[in-house]
């Protein structure tokens, strides 16, 4: 394919008439523009305004240091070089700033919505030096054949687009869907979401910057416009248009867009803007997913080896095989609690929520967490996985503070939690699914996709008695609920916590199901010495399976005691009841 790409690239300009070729030029560096913006929003959800920014540094630093500096091979090279470092320090920063733990996509986007309108500021306030708001032109560049010109623009495109296309299919790209589509999933499976949209930001800069510099090497003229918000909004116009996600869509969304305008903005300057305003409008609404869905529908309904939906799968992960893991180092040793809570308070503003918990779990031990609702169960799941939560008090795991660490850091320290509504990422595959919770223990590749995935036994365990195994390749949105609890479980496991924390697992499950996931909870603790820590509605499932029951109510603890003396409680039967006696505060 990249061959095929490269003969066109070579063969073209011999076909083409001058002018095309030299519009053709142009849109080729924009292209590799609407590859980063692709990748950034398209592929990891980031709506981003501010990627013509780093287009605008390549292009600047091209301008101003052959203007003022001096022109050569090296001053060439060397203003290429200080372009990229200067657009990958300003996506760092800037990303630092947008992706931080806890920022909304919101935020983000309002900050790459600003970079341009700075960029463009600090342009105008630049004087002669910039040439503010008219640019400059005429500096010194290689005035090469339009046709070298094409090769070099062409032959950066097809290998962006390439390594593009393999990072998008690697194990590190299937995470960085699994970002877009359930980023809070991700960082509860130990995956570290905010740095690894910083270093794609920070990659996608660098490589917009190389297409700014090319084109005003190309060009010999640059203007504020080139750094602007309007081209940032523009490229967004081109990956929506063309198919976001999807890489090819994007490079003729670019390429077609900017191709077109240059013949019509001329003659139909208004009427042209206002056809492609109208153009975005009808394809967002008919073909959410642009262009390049047509095509991909076509060859999914058509195409060699089509195959019915519950057993295709969009990105097509390959097989995989699934292996043993070594026997991890995460048992706790000697007479260390997997976790111990001390004190434990919650506030939101005046309303206290939970206040001075205290309890320990142990190794093999079924803990269940029970109260009517609105007792604060959830809330203290959420303080024990995320230290920011908690308003007082401690909680160790195996003898470690989880202070204020984000989720993705507490699972480090070993701690797995499941949510009380199954969450997935519909679009991979369950194969990709589990590769992607080993992200923690075996990391993740950059340009390739493993083809097995090693679980440690109690996830294999799961996965064969939910006959998972046998649907490695399907999407999970194909799977029947209890499925998709199966795979939740076993990906949780997979990150080999010392600590479970399981939020009903059991809710809307049929009967059968509700046995078999009171099984497996048992063989985690019975076999595998799991402490795990269940919030269960279902009285009768919690007094089968648990070794010891805590009973919350209005965010205090009532009663810590076995399953015998809890049932037997008046307190407990009157909490349930609604005549519950108001706690003491
Ligand atoms: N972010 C928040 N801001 C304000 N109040 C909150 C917040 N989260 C939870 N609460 C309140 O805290 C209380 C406990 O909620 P929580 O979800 O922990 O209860 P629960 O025992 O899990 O209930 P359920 O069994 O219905 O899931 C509720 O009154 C809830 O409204």
């Amino acid at each position: 394919m990249a061959v095929m790409a490269l003969a066109i690239v070579y063969a073209a300009p011999l076909f083409l008439d001058r002018y095309l070729v030299n519009v053709l030029i142009r849109a080729l560096f924009l292209a590799v523009l609407a590859i980063t913006v692709d990748l950034v929003w398209g592929f990891s959800g980031v709506l981003t305004f501010g990627q013509s920014a780093f287009f605008g540094i390549g292009a600047y630093a091209c301008a101003l240091l052959a203007t003022h500096y001096g022109f050569g091979p090296l001053w060439f090279f060397g203003a290429f070089l200080i372009g990229l470092a200067l657009a990958a320090v300003t996506a760092w920063l800037v990303g630092i700033l947008s992706f931080y733990h806890g920022a909304s996509p919101l935020y983000s986007s309002i900050i790459t919505l600003a970079l341009p309108i700075v960029l463009v500021q600090i342009i105008f306030a630049g004087g002669r030096f910039t040439g503010s708001s008219s640019g400059i032109s005429g500096f010194p560049t290689y005035y090469w054949a339009v046709e070298t010109w094409f090769v070099i623009a062409g032959t950066l495109l097809v290998a962006v687009a390439c390594f593009a296309w393999l990072f998008v299919r690697s194990d590190l790209g299937r995470i960085l869907i699994a970002i877009r589509e359930n980023e809070d999933r991700c960082a509860y499976l130990g995956i570290p979401v905010s740095r690894i949209k910083i270093a794609l930001f920070t990659v996608c800069g660098a490589i917009g910057a190389a297409a700014g510099f090319g084109y005003a090497a190309f060009t010999n003229v640059v203007a504020p416009e080139l750094g602007g918000f309007l081209l940032g909004t523009e490229s967004l116009i081109w990956v929506a248009l063309g198919g976001r996600g999807t890489l090819i869509g994007p490079i003729f969304g670019a390429i077609g867009i900017d191709v077109t305008s240059s013949y019509l903005s001329g003659s139909l300057p208004f009427l042209w803007k206002f056809i492609v305003g109208v153009l975005f409008v009808i394809v967002i609404v008919v073909l959410p997913n642009g262009f390049a869905s047509l095509v991909t529908g076509a060859w999914k309904k058509f195409g060699p080896g089509r195959r019915s939906p519950a057993s295709g799968h969009e990105h097509g992960s390959g097989s995989i095989v699934l292996r043993t893991a070594p026997a991890g180092t995460r048992e706790v040793t000697g007479d260390q609690s997997p976790i111990a809570i001390e004190g434990l308070g919650c506030r939101y503003g005046s309303l206290s929520v939970l206040a001075d918990l205290s309890f320990q779990g142990r190794s093999g031990e079924l803990l269940s967490i029970v109260g009517p609702n609105g007792a604060g169960k959830t809330t203290l799941m959420r303080c024990i996985s995320n230290g920011q939560e908690r308003t007082a008090g401690t909680v160790e795991i195996a003898g470690q503070e989880i202070a204020r660490r984000s989720p993705e850091r507490v699972v480090g320290l070993g701690v797995g939690r499941s949510f009380q509504n199954t969450s997935l990422f519909d679009s991979l595959t369950v194969g990709d699914c589990l590769r992607l919770s080993r992200y923690r223990v075996d990391g993740a590749r950059l340009f390739r996709r493993t083809s097995h995935v090693s679980l440690p036994a109690p996830a294999l365990g799961i996965l064969k008695a939910t006959g998972l195994d046998r649907h490695l390749d399907q999407e999970t949105r194909y799977l029947s609920h209890g499925q998709k609890r199966g795979l939740e479980l076993a990906m949780v496991l997979a990150t080999e916590p010392k600590v479970l924390l399981l939020d009903e697992p059991t809710a809307g499950l049929t009967k059968a199901e509700r046995t078999a996931i009171g099984e497996v909870l048992l063989s985690l603790t019975t076999t595998y010495g799991l402490c795990v820590i269940l919030i269960e509605h279902d009285l009768d499932f919690v007094r089968e399976i648990s070794d010891r029951i805590v009973v919350l109510h209005q965010g205090r603890m009532v009663l810590d005691g076995s399953v015998e003396e809890v049932v037997s409680s008046d307190l407990v039967k009157s909490v349930y009841s609604g005549h519950g006696t108001e706690v003491a505060s």
